[in-house]
C-alpha cells in the first residue's frame, strides 16, 4: 500500500499560504481603524512585502464587487461568521489572483464552494464594472527623473530614441500638458513627453516599465512621481550652498536636491529611522550623490546650525494623498481615532517646522511638504508656523510652478500661497507644498526672477526634439535576478563601499574616543561632474521660457538657479569631467514600499557577499566630535547659551576649514556619513 503523503509537510505549506492571507486580513483591519497602510506593510511579519502588497492591492481593487458578492450570497452568516476581512482576501485570491486561492484549510475549502455562485452573480449583475475602487481609480502617468548626476537628458533622449520611443512635442502650457497626458494619444506605450515644469522629468504611460534598461538599473533613470519632485524643484538650492534635508529617508528628494546642486556644496540628510536611514545610504550611493553627509538621528537634535541656507522638511504624514495607497476608513466609528492620529502628526510637523524656522540663522528658504490630503497636517501647520515666525513669509508656489491651479484648501491664511497636487487633476500623487522665505530676502528673490526674464528675452534658443520607443515588463523575479547579476558585477569590480567599522583600525579608535557614537561610515570615492550640464540646463530653460513668453508672458522656470548657474559655468569651465561608472542595483516599482523592499534584498545580498570597504576621514572624526559635543541638545534652542555660541563659532571655523579642503579636492571627493546613536522613534 502506498503510504499517504506525510501530513506534516502538507500542513506546513498550508500554514505558509494561509499565513499570507491572515496577515493581509489583519492589515486590512488595522488600516480600516486608522493605521497607516505603509506602516502596517513595513511591520508585517511576512518576508515578501511585494507579494503581500500585491494581495492587498487586489483586495482593494475588487472591494466593491466583493461587497455585493458577500451580501447577495450571505456567505458570512452561512459560514459561521467567518472573519470578514479574511473572507475578502480569500474571495479576491480565488476569483482574481493569477495563482488562485491556495490551501486546503477548512475555511478555504468552505469559500471555494462559492466560486460558481460568485461567477453567476458577477454576470447577472454586471459587477465587473465596479472594480477599480476608490483606491485605484486615478490613472497616473509614470514619471522618470533623469539623474543628472550620472547622465544627461540628451543621453537619455538619445537612448530612448534608439529604443524607438516617440517623444511628443512638449506643450507650451501646463493646461495643454495635462490635456496631452490624459488624451488617447498618450495611451500608446511607446510615447513620452518632457515635463512642462521639471525638464529632467520624462513622462510616460503608466504601463511603461524599464526593468531591463541599463539606465534604469544603474540609477541614471529614477522613478519618481512629479509631486515628489516638486519639493526639491521649489527649494531650488544653489550649487555650493548648504542644504538640510530634515526627514530624508529613503532619499528620493535628497538625491534630487543633489542633482539640482550639481553635487556641489553641502547636503545634510537626516533621518531618525534606522532601517530607512540604511536604505537611504545605499540609494544615495547608487545615485552617485557625493555632496551629502547622512545622519541617523532626530532632526530636532541635529547640531549643525550655522551655514544652512535651505531646508527641506518632508515629515512622515498620514499619507492620505498617495494614489494607490489605502485610505483610512472614513466611517463614523473610526473618525475619532483618525482625528487623534492626525492631531499627533500635525503636532510633530509643527514642532519640526518651528524648530527649522527658529534654529538656523542663515536660513533663507524652506520647503514644507507632505503627501497628505488633510489640512490638519498642511495648511493648519503652515498658518501656525507663520504666526510665530514673523521673519518668514510664503512664496506663491503656483506662480513658480507656472500654470498650476490647485492651491491650498480655502479658509486658511496661507491657502493662496500653497500648492496642492490633486491626483485627478494633476495626474500625480496627492501632495502639499509651502515655500517659506525670509522676509528680508523676498525682494532679492523677485529681483533675481526679473533679471532672469530680461536675460532670456535677449537670447535665442533651439528646441530639442527627439523620437523613441518602448520597453518591457516588471516582476519580482526579474528584480531579484537583476540584483544577482549586479551584485556579481559589483563583486568583480569590487567597487562597493559600505558599512561597519569593526575591521577598521582607525574607526575602532574613533569608537573608543567617541564612546557613545556608533560608527557606521560609508564613504564613496568618486566625483561626477557632468559635461556641459549647466549649459544644457540653461539651454532647456531658455527654450521653455521662450515658449512661455510667447504663450503668456510667463515667469521663468528654474529662475533662481539660472543666473547663478551661468556664473557657475564660467567658474567651472575648466573642471574636467570624471564620471566614474559605479555599481548598480535593481529596484522594483515606483512605490516607495517596493523600492525599500528591494533595496533591503539587495543590501542583504551585498552583506552576504561581504564587499564592504570602510574608510574613515578626518572630517568625519571632526564632525563626530562636534556631534558628541552637541549630543545633549534636546529641543529647539531658541535662546542659545554662551557655550552654544562658542561651539558654533568653532564649528564655523572647522567647517570653513573643511570647505577649503573640499575646494582643493579636484576629482575625488569622499562622501561622509555618520550614524549617530539617537533615541528610537
Ligand atoms: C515622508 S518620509 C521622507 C521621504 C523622503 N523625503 C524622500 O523623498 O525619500 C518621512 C521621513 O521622516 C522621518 N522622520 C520623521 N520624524 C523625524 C524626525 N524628528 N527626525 C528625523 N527624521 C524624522 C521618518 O523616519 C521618514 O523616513
Amino acid at each position: 500500500m502506498i503510504p499517504e503523503k506525510p501530513a506534516t509537510k502538507m500542513n506546513k505549506n498550508q500554514d505558509k499560504t494561509s499565513g499570507l492571507y491572515k496577515i493581509a486580513a489583519k492589515i486590512i483591519k488595522k488600516v480600516k481603524t486608522g493605521s497607516s497602510y505603509k506602516t502596517q506593510l513595513y511591520q508585517a511579519q511576512y518576508p515578501n512585502k511585494l507579494t503581500l502588497n500585491a494581495v492587498l492591492m487586489n483586495v482593494f481593487k475588487w472591494e466593491k464587487v466583493i461587497d455585493v458578492l458577500v451580501e447577495k450570497s450571505n456567505i458570512l452568516e452561512k459560514e459561521n461568521n467567518m472573519d470578514r476581512d479574511l473572507v475578502y482576501v480569500f474571495i479576491t485570491e480565488m476569483m482574481w489572483s493569477k495563482f488562485g486561492l491556495k490551501g486546503n484549510a477548512k475555511n478555504i475549502l468552505a469559500i471555494k464552494k462559492y466560486k460558481n455562485e460568485f461567477l453567476k452573480l458577477m454576470k447577472e449583475h454586471d459587477l465587473e464594472k465596479l472594480s477599480g475602487s476608490k483606491y485605484t481609480k486615478v490613472l497616473k502617468p509614470r514619471f522618470f527623473r533623469v539623474n543628472t548626476l550620472m547622465t544627461t537628458i540628451e543621453e537619455i533622449l538619445e537612448k530612448l530614441s534608439k529604443l524607438k520611443f516617440n517623444k511628443l512635442e512638449s506643450p507650451k502650457s501646463y493646461a495643454e500638458f495635462l490635456e496631452l497626458i490624459k488624451s488617447d494619444k498618450f495611451k500608446a506605450k511607446n510615447v513620452f513627453v518632457q515635463d512642462v515644469h521639471i525638464k529632467e522629468l520624462l513622462v510616460f504611460n503608466s504601463k511603461v516599465k524599464f526593468y531591463e534598461l541599463e539606465e534604469y538599473n544603474n540609477g541614471s533613470l529614477i522613478v519618481q512621481d512629479k509631486a515628489s519632485c516638486l519639493a526639491a524643484y521649489l527649494l531650488n538650492p544653489e550649487p555650493n550652498s548648504t542644504v538640510l534635508d530634515m526627514c530624508a529617508a529613503p532619499g528620493m528628494k535628497t538625491s534630487h536636491l543633489a542633482a539640482i546642486m550639481q553635487n556641489k556644496g553641502k547636503l545634510y540628510a537626516v533621518d531618525r529611522c534606522k532601517d530607512r536611514f540604511n536604505i537611504m545610504q545605499k540609494m544615495l550611493e547608487r545615485y552617485m550623490v557625493q555632496n551629502v553627509e547622512t545622519f541617523n538621528m532626530d532632526a530636532l537634535t541635529f547640531p549643525y546650525y550655522d551655514d544652512v541656507k535651505y531646508i527641506l522638511l518632508d515629515p512622515s504624514c498620514s499619507g492620505s494623498g498617495i494614489v494607490d495607497r489605502v485610505r483610512n476608513d472614513s466611517s463614523e466609528q473610526n473618525q475619532n481615532y483618525f482625528q487623534t492620529r492626525l492631531k499627533k502628526l500635525a503636532n510633530v510637523h509643527a514642532q519640526l517646522l518651528n524648530h527649522a524656522l527658529k534654529s538656523y540663522p542663515k536660513l533663507e528658504r524652506l520647503v514644507y511638504s507632505t503627501c497628505s490630503a488633510n489640512h490638519e497636517e498642511n495648511e493648519a501647520v503652515v498658518d501656525e508656523a507663520l504666526s510665530v515666525n514673523g521673519k518668514f513669509k510664503l512664496l506663491d508656489c503656483t506662480k513658480i510652478v507656472k500654470g498650476w491651479t490647485n492651491k491650498g484648501v480655502p479658509g486658511f491664511d496661507c491657502s493662496e500661497m500653497c500648492l496642492n497636487a490633486i491626483p485627478s487633476d494633476d495626474c500625480t500623487n496627492g501632495f502639499f507644498i509651502a515655500v517659506f522665505v525670509r522676509r528680508d530676502l523676498e525682494e532679492k528673490e523677485v529681483v533675481k526672477q526679473e533679471k532672469n526674464v530680461e536675460d532670456i528675452v535677449v537670447k535665442e534658443e533651439e528646441n530639442i526634439v527627439d523620437e523613441e520607443e518602448n520597453i518591457a515588463d516588471n516582476e519580482e523575479e526579474k528584480l531579484i535576478e537583476n540584483t544577482k547579476i549586479i551584485n556579481k558585477k559589483n563583486k568583480k569590480a569590487n567597487k562597493s563601499i559600505v558599512i561597519n567599522t569593526d575591521s577598521n583600525v582607525e574607526s575602532k579608535s574613533n569608537i573608543k574616543k567617541q564612546k557613545n557614537i556608533e560608527d557606521n561610515v560609508v564613504v564613496k570615492e568618486e566625483q561626477n561632474i557632468a559635461d556641459n550640464e549647466e549649459e544644457k540646463l540653461i539651454e532647456s530653460t531658455k527654450i521653455i521660457n521662450k515658449k512661455n513668453k510667447k504663450a503668456n508672458k510667463s515667469i521663468v522656470i528654474n529662475t533662481d538657479s539660472n543666473v547663478e548657474s551661468k556664473s557657475n559655468i564660467k567658474k567651472q569651465k575648466n573642471i574636467e569631467d570624471n564620471v566614474v561608472v559605479k555599481e548598480e542595483q535593481n529596484i522594483a516599482d515606483n512605490e516607495e514600499e517596493k523600492l525599500i523592499e528591494s533595496t533591503k534584498i539587495i543590501n542583504k545580498k551585498n552583506k552576504k557577499a561581504n564587499k564592504s570597504i570602510v574608510i574613515n576621514t578626518d572630517s568625519n572624526v571632526e564632525s563626530k566630535s562636534n556631534i558628541k559635543k552637541q549630543k545633549n541638545i534636546e529641543s529647539t534652542p531658541i535662546v542659545k547659551s554662551k557655550n552654544a555660541k562658542r561651539r558654533e563659532r568653532r564649528l564655523k571655523l572647522e567647517q570653513s576649514k573643511g570647505k577649503n579642503n573640499q575646494n582643493t579636492t579636484k576629482v575625488k571627493k569622499p562622501k561622509k556619513t555618520k550614524k549617530l546613536k539617537t533615541e528610537e522613534i
